[in-house]
């Protein structure tokens, strides 16, 4: 669902803006340090209640101010609204009422992010891609978040136990059994989706050079070994959970591994054509979830890594599948590039110019 209106204050070095976005490309450009990637992680607290940059919120705040403020309306009508304060409270709105959750921001404005971080998914550590699995599950089966919740839950209280050091394994009983219940279902829905992903995530290979991508490939890893079910594998890893305090196998250790010629992708690809493989990956998250709500993407820096082939094949990638596209550039004419050679309305970008903290939209 598109972003069309953007407010806020006091957000980093921009003190107020409000702004009209064009329904699919949105292009924010001007020096560096100006607030161009400020505007993104804006539109990114919107969708998941946090900034992508910083953990702590309140560096994000602008530093003589006592609070921040994100307002957004949707192109359906939805409006969402953030506000953070210094002391670290704040207020998540949606339709003017207070959300229970953040995760009620991100089912109304799925977001997907390219930037300098998005490397991680390649070189990276398991839980960044289990949480990009998680996020294709989680707007594609609306089950999942509740099953997942359940088992994080379960497997807190087992962890707790295990801590303890020596104790009546029955006392894990009723946690094993939730961890099971929950677990397996976590594992079916991640499977579902995955097998969906991969599909997606191979046709865009085709788009790739054969010699390299060809052999590109993902594994899903369900946290345990796949020939035995999950009541079993913890069984069998009791003994050791016991002697190390933690849940050794389970959902919360699955991964999704790229490999290439059995090697780990990150180790074999070069700089432009891992964030191409990240490119197809992301994309392919959206065109998954597509079928329910199509996603918005932030991208940061897109030039960075990227030749201009590899730029138009990514904005062809993201007009396929994304409901609006927000991206950063320091000059206007080559961020506008990637863009014009496609059809309406994609290839009529709306453009910003930021400098010093102010935004204004440039006359076409
Ligand atoms: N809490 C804050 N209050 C005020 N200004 C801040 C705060 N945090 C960061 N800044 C400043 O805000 C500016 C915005 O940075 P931002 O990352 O948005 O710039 P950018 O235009 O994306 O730059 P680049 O092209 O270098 O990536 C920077 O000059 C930074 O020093």
């Amino acid at each position: 669902m598109a972003v069309t209106r953007l407010a806020l204050s006091n957000f980093r070095n921009i003190s107020a803006a409000d702004l009209q976005l064009a329904p699919s490309v949105n292009l924010f450009c001007g020096a560096n340090g100006s607030g161009k990637t400020s505007l993104l992680e804006a539109v990114h607290m919107l969708g998941t209640g946090r900034s992508f940059r910083s953990r702590q919120g309140q560096t994000v705040i602008q530093y003589d101010a006592e609070s921040l403020a994100v307002f957004g309306r949707l192109a359906g009508g939805v409006a969402l609204g953030v506000e953070k304060r210094r002391d670290g409270q704040g207020r998540i709105r949606v339709n003017q009422s207070p959300a229970e959750s953040s995760s009620q921001l991100a089912a109304c404005l799925p977001l997907q992010v390219i930037n300098s971080e998005s490397f991680a998914a390649l070189d990276g550590g398991p839980g960044v891609r289990r949480q990009l699995l998680d996020w294709t599950v989680f707007h594609v089966e609306h089950s999942f978040a509740g099953h997942w919740k359940a088992y994080q839950g379960a497997l807190k209280q087992r962890n707790a136990l295990l801590r303890r050091g020596k104790i009546d394994s029955n006392l894990l009983a009723p946690w094993d059994q939730q961890l099971v219940k929950s677990g397996e279902k976590v594992d079916s829905l991640r499977r579902l989706v995955f097998a969906r992903l991969y599909e997606r995530f191979k046709e865009r290979l085709k788009d790739l050079p054969e010699s390299v991508f060809g052999a590109l490939d993902i594994h899903y890893r369900g946290g345990w070994k796949k020939e035995v079910g999950l009541a079993e594998a913890l069984q069998s890893a009791l003994e050791a959970d016991l002697t190390q305090g933690f849940t050794r196998v389970g959902p919360h250790r699955a991964d999704i591994r790229f490999v290439i010629h059995g090697q780990p992708a990150h180790a074999v690809l070069s700089r432009g054509q891992q964030k191409m493989a990240v490119c197809a990956l992301r994309t392919a998250m959206a065109a998954v979830v597509e079928t329910q709500q199509s996603p918005v993407f932030l991208v940061d820096d897109l030039p960075s890594e990227l030749d201009e082939d590899n730029q138009a094949l990514f904005a062809r990638w993201v007009s396929d599948c994304a409901s609006q596209v927000l991206v950063t550039g320091i000059e206007h004419q080559m961020t506008a590039q990637p863009w014009l050679k496609l059809p309406q309305p994609w290839c009529q970008p709306k453009m910003f110019h930021v400098e010093h903290g102010r935004v204004a939209e440039v006359p076409k």
